[in-house]
């Protein structure tokens, strides 16, 4: 099976298309006021057009509310919503049921006491993302470019669909597909040179490292 690759956080036309030019499978929008990810609507709506019939655009959220995502579903048409705060099985069933649309829910995993929290998801949400904690005092519930201890999900049901996230870049990819053989990855903070500024040197080196490690994408 293909390894699904997302490339998270894009707020340009340019690590938009290295990003399809790679051959990224999804790419990701960020809506959170507080990430130097955040991006409007209109502008991510604009520039998910490149990526139409090539990759599927993914709306990160939040703990967001009906009007926000009804604003982000309307303008960015996103293929995927992911929902990365507190949201419970409830509101994904919700969420999914108001716009039809795939939901992918993010759980933080420490140790393995973590992967107690997967199994009230399993048949609501379409796909999990295992990201890492956030560091204390963290304002992010995402993007900090910090890894988790792999070797957890070895206890993990091999029915789970799900993205690995947290901390990956070119130089640990291969460690981490090695530990998981993981059906997707993540990555944000792994190809930018600056909080929010991706880097297409560090994109195509990325895929380059995936690639190197794996025949299957
Ligand atoms: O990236 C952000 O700024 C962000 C902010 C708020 C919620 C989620 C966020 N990112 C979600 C992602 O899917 C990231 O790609 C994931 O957390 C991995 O990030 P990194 O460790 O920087 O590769």
């Amino acid at each position: 099976m293909a390894l699904d690759i997302k490339i998270c956080g894009l707020k340009t036309s340019e690590a938009v298309a290295a990003a399809l030019d790679c051959g990224a499978s999804h790419i990701g929008f960020i809506f959170f006021a507080k990430s130097p990810r955040n991006i409007d609507p209109e502008t991510a709506g604009r520039l998910r057009g490149a990526a139409r019939g090539r990759a599927n655009v993914v709306a990160v959220t939040v703990d967001a509310d009906d009007a926000m995502l009804d604003a982000i579903v309307k303008t960015v048409e996103p293929d995927m919503l992911q929902l990365h705060g507190s949201e419970t099985p409830e509101r994904v069933t919700e969420i999914k049921a108001r716009y039809g649309l795939p939901v992918m829910k993010a759980l933080s995993i420490r140790d393995a006491t973590d992967l107690d929290a997967i199994p009230p998801y399993i048949g609501l949400a379409d796909r999990l993302l295992f990201d890492a904690k956030p560091p204390k005092g963290a304002e992010l519930p995402g993007g900090n470019g910090v890894a988790f201890d792999w070797s957890v999900l070895a206890a993990l049901d091999g029915n789970v669909d799900y993205m690995l996230s947290g901390g990956l870049n070119a130089g640990n990819i291969a460690e981490a597909l090695r530990q998981t053989n993981a059906p997707g990855i993540d990555v944000s903070s792994g190809v930018e040179i600056a909080p929010g500024e991706k880097d297409v040197r560090l994109i195509e080196e990325f895929f380059r490292a995936v690639r190197a490690a794996t025949n299957r994408s």
